[in-house]
């Protein structure tokens, strides 16, 4: 059966593992900890660390990052890893390289014996998956030692329910590795890189901040924590998150798409098996579809009575069979660290500072802002 993974697979298999992923995601409810709970206590266990910097300037970028990736390991193990573990922190570095190096436009791409020099990227990025592979094998293997069918913990354990039925050739040990560390690669850089983004755009935009503050204040107060039950209630934190997905256009080049047959397409004939790239931000920034599309400005998904206004051009997670798997969980995530965080912390220019730069710098796959640092106050 053919090797095949999620993100830059092809094909039956690819087909297929993403079915069965769609359907993993759907079901993580299973478990003893629902997603929603897991999330809340992460951004607990990230408020505790921010509390622990006083109110020191600090670039909150790695922190986000460990607070995302272990959503995703709870998913796909069943358990959290503390920030400082060694394994965790590797696995971090891992996701970095493969984020900020791996590129279109790296030269391997078109001379492949470049990849033998010593200072290759793309060599860096092949050491990174490799490293990451050692580990998800370890992880998997004790998963299979203590393997229950009638006690599904996580992703691995339903892998390895449906592998023992034989649901499905696709679904086999190797192609299991692919999925995991697509889940890893896919869904933290993407996530965690959109929080620093919101943190700077609220920063940035103090009246926006506090709107956000007083809703919650409003909505919800302080004795509890943000859940999704609240959504409907905090529309302009929604419209802040999509202002901020739109804006800073994390993935503004989907995986590569190849096309199936030849097709015509505005006066262009595109010969079957070509390769396409397309950039979601000629559509997130076109001004002929958004006023003044480089200004912050959640109301653009408002009504003028605050209700949840919707755009058909909005497609951060890009569309079609191969758009991304991961939205619900991203927004997810998206509203409740933000929430949370929120209700309990003010995020500030450090005092002397200047105001930070909001342009956007495309490496590797993501969109990241320049680095900056943040003083996170308590409310
Ligand atoms: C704010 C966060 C995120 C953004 C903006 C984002 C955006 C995208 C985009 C633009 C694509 C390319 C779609 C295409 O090629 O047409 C994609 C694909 C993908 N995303 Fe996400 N993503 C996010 C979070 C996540 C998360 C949390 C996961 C993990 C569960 C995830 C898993 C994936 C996978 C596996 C693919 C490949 C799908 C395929 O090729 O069939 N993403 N994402």
């Amino acid at each position: 059966m053919e090797k095949a993974r999620i993100t830059f697979g092809n094909g039956d298999v690819h087909h297929k593992l993403r079915k069965f992923t769609l359907v993993a995601l759907k079901d993580f409810g299973v478990g003893k900890k629902s997603l929603e709970e897991r999330i809340q206590d992460e951004a607990r266990i990230l408020a505790e660390e921010f509390e622990s910097y006083g109110k020191q300037p600090m670039d909150i970028r790695k922190t986000l990052q460990r607070a995302v990736a272990n959503i995703i390991a709870g998913i796909t193990y069943g358990t959290r890893l503390d920030y400082g573990d060694p394994d965790f922190l590797r696995l971090m570095q891992n996701i970095d390289t493969i984020f900020t190096v791996a590129s279109a436009n790296l030269p391997e791409n078109i001379f492949p014996f470049l990849v033998y020099l010593p200072n290759s990227k793309a060599r860096k990025v092949f050491n990174a998956f490799d490293d990451m592979y050692k580990y998800v094998r370890k992880r998997i293997k004790e998963h299979r030692a203590t393997f229950d069918p009638d006690n599904i913990r996580d992703f691995v354990d339903l892998y390895l329910k449906a592998e023992e039925h034989k649901d499905d050739e696709a679904v086999n040990e190797e192609n299991m590795f692919r999925v995991i560390i697509d889940l890893f690669n896919a869904g933290t850089d993407t996530s965690s890189t959109t929080l620093v983004w919101a943190i700077l755009f609220l920063m940035t935009n103090p009246d926006v901040q506090d709107k956000c503050q007083k809703e919650i204040k409003e909505n919800i107060g302080s004795g509890r924590p943000v859940s999704l039950s609240d959504k409907e209630q905090l529309q302009y934190l929604n419209a802040t998150i999509k202002e901020t997905l739109r804006l800073a256009c994390i993935a503004p080049v989907v995986t590569p798409h190849t096309v199936l047959d030849d097709t015509q397409f505005e006066g262009y004939t595109i010969p079957k098996d070509s390769i396409i790239l397309f950039h979601l931000n000629s559509v997130l920034t076109d001004p002929n579809i958004w006023e003044m599309p480089e200004e912050f400005h959640p109301e653009r998904f408002l009504t003028e009575e605050g209700k949840k206004k919707e755009k058909d051009l909005f497609i951060p997670f890009s569309i079609g069979p191969r758009s991304c798997i991961g939205k619900h969980l991203a927004n997810m995530e998206l509203f409740l660290f933000l929430g949370n965080l929120l209700q309990r912390f003010t995020f500030k220019i450090p005092p002397g500072c200047q105001t930070p730069s909001v342009e956007r710098v495309h490496s590797g796959i993501t969109c990241q802002p320049h680095p900056y640092q943040v003083c996170v106050v308590k409310n």
